[in-house]
Formats: structure tokens, sequence, C-alpha cells
């Protein structure tokens, strides 16, 4: 007798179906109240359930990115959320919080959330590795960081600096910015990557790519706060996301043919050094390969052409944004630049005895270190860094569950009014001993610091240094005709490193001006400097901040600077006169 089921099979089936829904809607619902519950425990702005607070944060244009992020995280020093869909971001900004984030073990891993698009380019470099990979990459690159090999960089350094100098037309208006990345790229093109003397391919290649790591950069940014471009696939449909990707091959096949040379240079040299080269200096390229030239093949070659990469990226974003702001501060701050400039002068000499920065020079340039430590300080160069919870955990008193992104708001930090008061106040002073003295020592840390701390901030200071004394050695810096003359109402756009918005400008005219102006007497100086000094009469039909035109709303310090430089164009003239009477 045939049995009857009360269902047939497809009932059967559909009902274990709903019933899967029903418990995968029940979980979707438990988990979105659960990450509700741990949101609101935490202090931030007002937000929506499951949108928190997406409609503020979301589809801006990435200049409008970091004055959203401002609004939401305000002046709190105590950690502050924001969340949008299922991310949940919690900003530290108070240097006990920092503190704790940098030292704790279960707090070094990157997070998916940013950090995953720039995987993307770079998937085997050491910033968005973890573990134990990311220990084996940064043990491996740290010879190529030691203090004596950045010395014996110096030189390079030097040189490239110079040639931005050289490369400045006196009285022009210029744009930093663009002349750093050369310069930056250049000097570790020369130092880390290749050799003394590229070819022109390996400096054609690496310029390119220094080209495309900007365009990447900048819309890794959009893409982190549009979801709809989160998978990569649907990014590699718009035409940023074609052009980076085909931009991208192109030049890592570019690196790959300078990689392949250098490693059977290292081959053939191993084989007749043995083991005197393996205790040799080396750049970073050939300490990865070195280990593969040994037989350990300890990285692949597609790692080694990631980590070239993301060193490229390092080494040039964040040095040309805190020389860009460097140069812009120098420019409306000419009390500063004249400090700069009597420091470096004083080490390089000046006129027909200046001569060439060297590494023994760097420790010197003490005035210029707290300078460009103010600039660091008051612009953030890299404004926010990323860390995984792993676990559910307790952090500046309250829990953040499992998946949160912990965003270090370096900008806060470095502008938090109990640390620093008047914290837009810009005064190098701040870093002399004195006033340093008791300060949380996590309270300005624009390297990062922990295990996760920059690789490169010996190099970084070692490129800042150079090319400031360089350059205030041989001109004076002057505001140019962006209207930028207020640095507190700059505008500030994240670009991984902190930038500015559009193009800054700053004027350049020989030095010689800011020492006459500040230290006298001229009549002592030689036919060469006299020559210049009609120079100086021309460059006086220009507007100056110090010209009669600005007189009447000049402050009495500035009367004062005034009084001085008309004086000094009477003696210009008398001087020009008495040259030509003959005697
Ligand atoms: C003004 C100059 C520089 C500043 C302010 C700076 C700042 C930083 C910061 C804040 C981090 C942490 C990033 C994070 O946790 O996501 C970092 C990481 C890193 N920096 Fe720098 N950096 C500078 C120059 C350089 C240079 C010149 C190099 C190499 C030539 C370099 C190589 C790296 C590398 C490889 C990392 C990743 C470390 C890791 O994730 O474990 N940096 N840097």
């Amino acid at each position: 007798m045939a049995v009857v089921l009360p269902f047939s099979a497809a009932a059967a089936a559909a009902a274990a179906a709903a019933l899967i829904l029903v418990i995968l809607a029940a979980r979707a619902v438990l988990a979105v109240v659960r990450f509700r519950r741990y949101e609101l425990a935490i202090p931030g702005p007002p937000s929506l359930p499951f949108f928190g607070n997406a409609f503020s944060i979301l589809f801006h244009k990435h200049e409008d990115i970091l004055d959203a992020l401002m609004k939401l995280w305000g002046q709190r020093r105590d950690l502050s959320r924001c969340s949008f869909v299922h991310e949940l971001l919690v900003f530290v900004s108070k240097p006990e919080d920092v503190a704790d984030v940098m030292k704790r073990k279960d707090l070094q891993d990157k997070p998916h959330f940013y950090y995953g698009l720039l995987a993307d380019q770079v998937p085997q470099s050491v910033l968005v590795l973890n573990g134990a990979e990311m220990k084996a990459h940064r043990a491996a690159a740290h010879p190529a960081f030691h203090p004596e090999i950045i010395d014996s960089f110096v030189e390079v350094f030097a040189e490239e600096a110079e040639k931005f100098v050289r490369n400045i037309e006196q009285g022009k208006e210029i744009t930093p910015q663009e002349r750093l990345f050369h310069t930056t790229a250049w000097g570790f093109c020369r130092s880390t990557v290749i050799s003394d003397t590229p070819t022109k391919e390996e400096a054609d290649v690496i310029m390119n790519l220094v080209k495309v790591i900007r365009l990447f950069l900048k819309v890794t940014n959009e893409r982190a706060f549009n979801p709809l471009l989160w998978p990569r696939w649907i990014f590699n449909l718009t035409a940023n996301g074609r052009l980076v990707e085909k931009e991208m091959s192109r030049n890592r096949a570019g690196i790959h043919k300078i990689m392949n040379n250098r490693a059977i240079e290292l081959k053939r040299r191993l084989e007749a050094e043995g083991t005197d080269f393996v205790k040799a200096r080396k750049a970073l390229l050939d300490v990865f390969l070195e280990k593969n030239a040994q037989g350990e093949e300890l990285f692949s070659r597609d790692a080694i052409l990631d980590e070239v990469v993301l060193y490229l990226a390092a080494a040039t974003e964040t040095t040309v944004s805190a020389l860009n702001f460097a140069f812009k501060m120098l420019s409306i701050r000419p009390d500063i630049q004249k400090n700069v400039y009597e420091e470096v002068s004083s080490l390089l000499g000046r006129g027909a005895t200046k001569r060439s920065i060297v590494a023994q020079d760097l420790p010197k340039l003490q005035y210029t270190e707290k300078f460009l430590k103010e600039v660091m300080r008051m612009f953030a160069t890299v404004p926010l860094i990323g860390r995984q919870i792993n676990e559910d955990t307790e952090l500046g008193g309250h829990v953040l569950p499992k998946g949160t992104t912990v965003v270090v708001n370096f900008l806060g930090l470095h502008r938090d009014p109990v640390t620093w008061p008047d914290p837009l106040r810009f005064d190098p002073e701040r870093f002399s001993p004195e006033q340093s003295q008791g300060r949380h020592p996590y309270a300005f840390v624009p390297f990062s610091g922990g295990v996760r701390s920059c690789i490169g901030y010996k190099y970084g200071w070692a490129v800042m240094k150079t090319v400031i004394a360089t350059t205030v050695r041989d001109f004076i810096v002057e505001p140019g005709d962006d209207g930028l003359t207020d640095h507190t109402k700059f505008k500030l756009v994240f670009d991984v490193a902190l930038k500015l918005e559009g193009d800054v400008k700053v004027n350049v005219c020989e030095s010689f001006t800011l020492a006459r102006r500040t230290q006298g007497p001229w009549l002592e100086e030689d036919a060469a400097s006299r020559r210049a000094r009609l120079v100086v009469v021309q460059s006086a039909s220009r507007p100056s901040r110090y010209g009669v035109p600005g007189l009447v709303v000049l402050n009495h310090a500035s009367c004062l600077q005034a009084l001085k430089t008309w004086f000094q164009y009477a003696q210009i003239l008398l001087n020009v006169q008495g040259a030509r009477t003959p005697a």
C-alpha cells in the first residue's frame, strides 16, 4: 500500500528554505540590534538605525571628505564614533588613548576599511599585511633604513635639493608641490631603488609610477566613502578605475624589468664577492632581492614589487605634504624664516662661500627641526590611520565590538588644546626643551608609534631638512598670489597624506635680501653682492608686504620693517651712486 506523505518534497524544500531565510533574517536583525547597542554606548553625533551617519559622510568629493569627518568628530578629546551601514569607526584623539592603541599587541592589525582598497594595488606590501608576514617584511627592510645608510644617502638628497633650487627662477611664482614630487621621487630612485645613475628608461618608469600612485591615492579616498565603488569589479568599470589599472600594470611591468636586471647583477656580485658582498650596505630593492639570490626565496617577485610601489608612495606623498606646508609657512611667517635662515647660513655659509649640506649638518639644524615639527603638528602629515578590532575589547572606557575600525586622529591629537594651549598658534618654540618638558610622549607622533611606526622616519627627516636648508640658504620665500596668508583658514584635504586644496604658490627671490633685511651692514659686501643689490631695487617695483602701498595697514612691527626696508633701498641707491663715482 502506497504511503501518502502530508507534504510533497517540493513543499518540504520550500519550508526549509523559508526557515533558513527566517533564521538569516533574525540573525541579521540581531546583528543590527547588537551593533546599534554597542554603537550608541559610544559617544558620537546623532545617527540613524542601520544608516548610521551615512548621509553626512558618504558620497562627498574627495576634497570635502576631511571637512565632513571633522564635523562629525567635532572637538571631542574622548572616544567618538561615527558609522555607516555596517562600518563602525571610532576616533581616538587623546594622548592616553593613542598610547594605548600604539602599545597594545591586540591592536596592531590594519583594518579592511580603507586599507582593503589600498591592498587592491599593493596586496603584499607591509602597509596592509598583518601578523607574521608583516613582521617578516618589516625585518627585511630594516637594514635599508639603518641610520648609517640614511647618512650615506644625504649626498644624493643634497644633489637633488641643489637641482630643485637651480631650477627656481628668482622672482617667479612657483608651485612647490609639483617640483617636490620630482625631487623626492628622484632622491628615492637614486638612493633606494635603483642606483646613483638610473638610465632614462628606469627614471621614466619611476616618475610615471609616482603620477599613477597620486591618482590611485586620490581615487581611493573617494572610493572609501562611496560603498557603491567598494567591489573592485565595479570600480574598474569607472574611468578612474580603468586608468589606475591600466597605468599600474604598465608601470609594474617596467619595475619588473628593473628588478630582473638588478637581480642578475646581484647574483653576479654575490658569486664574485661572497661574504664581503653580503656584509656590504645595500639599498631597499637589494635587501629584498638578496634573500632570493642567496636561495632563500622569502619574497616573491610580486611581493618585492608591491614593496617598491608602497615605499615610493610613502617616501613621496608624506615628505612632499610636509614640505609643501613648510614652504607655505615660511612664506607667511618671515620672522620664522629669518631664524631658519640664520641657522642655515651660519652652518652652510652664504654668497660665494656657501656649500652643500652633508649628513653631519642634519643634527645641528635644531631650529629648522623645531620649525618642521611645528609644521607636522599643525598639519598632521598623515592625519588619520586605522587599526582593526579583532575581538570585542575595551578602549578608553568603552567596549568596542569586533570589526570596529579604530581611527587614530593625528589631526585632533596634534591640535588638542589640553596639550597645546592655543593650538592654532604656529610657534616652533613649542618644541624647545623647556616647553617640551612633561609633555605626554604620545602627544606628538607624526610618524605613528609602536610596532607599526613609520619605517622611513629618519629618511623623511633627512629629506625634509636637506630641501628646506638648501632652499632657504639661497632664496627668500614669500607668499604667492594664491590668497593663502592665514594658516588657520587653510582648507585641508585628506589624500592619505594631508594636502592644501588647490595649487599652493610661493614667490622666491634671492636670499641675501633677507640677510640684508635682518642683518646688515651691507656696505661690506663684495662686488658680486653689489650686482645682486640692483636686482633688489628692481624687485621694489613689485608690490611687497614691506613696500609703501601696504604701509597704511601695517602694524607696529611691520612699520618698523617697512622703514628698515626703505632705508635699505636708500642705501642701495647711495651705494650704486657711490660705485659709479670714480675713486
Ligand atoms: C614626513 C615623512 C613621513 C611621515 C610623516 C610618515 C608617517 C607615517 C605614519 C603615520 C605611518 C603609519 C601608517 C599606518 O599605520 O597606517 C607610516 C608608516 C609607514 N611609513 Fe612613513 N612617514 C614618512 C616618511 C616615510 C618614508 C620616507 C618612508 C620610506 C622611504 C616611509 C615608509 C613607511 C612604511 C613602509 C610604513 C608602513 C609601516 C607599517 O605599516 O608597519 N615613511 N608613516
